[in-house]
């Protein structure tokens, strides 16, 4: 057995005759950020309540920590903390009295000394939880996961709804604690946060993975881009190995041999003596793959093919 921290298998989950999850294999290694992206209703939030054991798997096999989720929520809580979208936490209470509650309910448990601190709540330890702000109640939320000392994080999009500070402010702590050790999987829909945070990341669609990898991998998956103006009467372009449009005096080259292709083009425009305008090179980005796992879904589903 690996000694991943989140091992998944072909896993399957179905709400009555609905597939949706369709035997999905994912696996998150130690000390890394993880990031589980999709289309809207793709699967990622019954992917993640079947690994914090909320769904029995209807096949494959999950494991968390080396434990089946399910049948261990129980050994597995305080090790394994997730963060959801809504806490519903008492509002009447501080922080540090909400802090306290939450140790009393996991004892034997003990993180670092002062997770608000860590968290940049330290200042607010006092302050009525309906008074703090939305980005502080969603990081009370994440001193509270990291109270009991886990060693593995379920994020369920944990920056919607928060300024861009904030947001920033939630990467370095996600940061910090990978670096210390811990391992993180999140939901996102926010492509940037992936493209900051994740060692690796996951494309769900339709109930299953369109395509995972580090993001280098998952980039290079999708052509690169090069993209010029070329002068009035510019003559027989050279060959490239990518394809290439020439639409109204622009040119674009999509290809997998960037530089090659780059230096075929650069090495062309000077013995032609062209003056290339608004010149461009970049490699795929994040938002174009999805867009094209989006596009390619929407494709499928209009020819009904599941
Ligand atoms: N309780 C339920 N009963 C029936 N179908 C459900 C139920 N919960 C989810 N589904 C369906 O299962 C599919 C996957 O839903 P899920 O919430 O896991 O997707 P998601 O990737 O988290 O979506 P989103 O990004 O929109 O939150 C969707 O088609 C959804 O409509």
């Amino acid at each position: 057995m690996s000694t991943n921290p989140v091992e998944v298998n072909g896993l399957t989950s179905v709400y009555g005759d609905f597939t949706a999850v369709a035997g999905i294999d994912l696996q998150v290694r130690q000390g890394e950020i993880f990031a589980l992206l999709g289309t809207n209703g793709a699967g990622k939030t019954t992917t993640m309540e079947t690994l914090e054991g909320h769904r029995r798997p209807q096949g494959g096999e999950v494991r968390v920590l080396g434990l089946d989720p399910f049948r261990n929520r129980r050994r597995l809580t305080g090790r394994v903390s997730a963060v959801l979208q809504e806490s519903g936490f008492a509002g009447d209470l501080t922080a540090s009295e909400t802090l306290r509650l939450w140790q009393r309910l996991h004892p034997g448990r003990s993180g670092p000394p002062d997770p608000l601190a860590l968290v940049d709540l330290g200042h607010r330890a006092d302050v009525r939880v309906k008074q703090l702000s939305g980005g502080e109640r969603r990081r009370l939320d994440l001193a509270l996961a990291v109270s009991t000392d886990p060693e593995l994080l379920f994020l369920d999009e944990p920056t919607t709804g928060l300024d861009p500070a904030s947001r920033e402010r939630t990467w370095r702590i996600l940061r910090d604690l990978r670096a210390e050790g811990r391992t993180i999987l999140l939901t996102t829909h926010y492509l940037e946060e992936a493209e900051a945070l994740s060692d690796r990341v996951s494309i769900m669609d339709r109930g299953t993975i369109a395509i995972s990898g580090t993001l280098a991998e998952v980039v290079a998956s999708h052509a690169a881009r090069i993209r010029c103006a070329l002068p009035p009467g510019a003559g027989p372009l050279p060959p490239f190995e990518g394809e290439s449009v020439l639409d109204g005096g622009l040119l674009t080259v999509w290809t997998r041999r960037l530089q090659q292709d780059l230096h075929r083009l650069l090495a062309w425009a000077e013995r032609e003596g062209h003056e290339l305008g608004r010149l461009s090179a970049a490699d795929a980005s994040l938002a174009e793959v999805f867009a094209s796992v989006r596009a390619e879904s929407a494709a499928a589903e209009l020819e009904g093919v599941r």
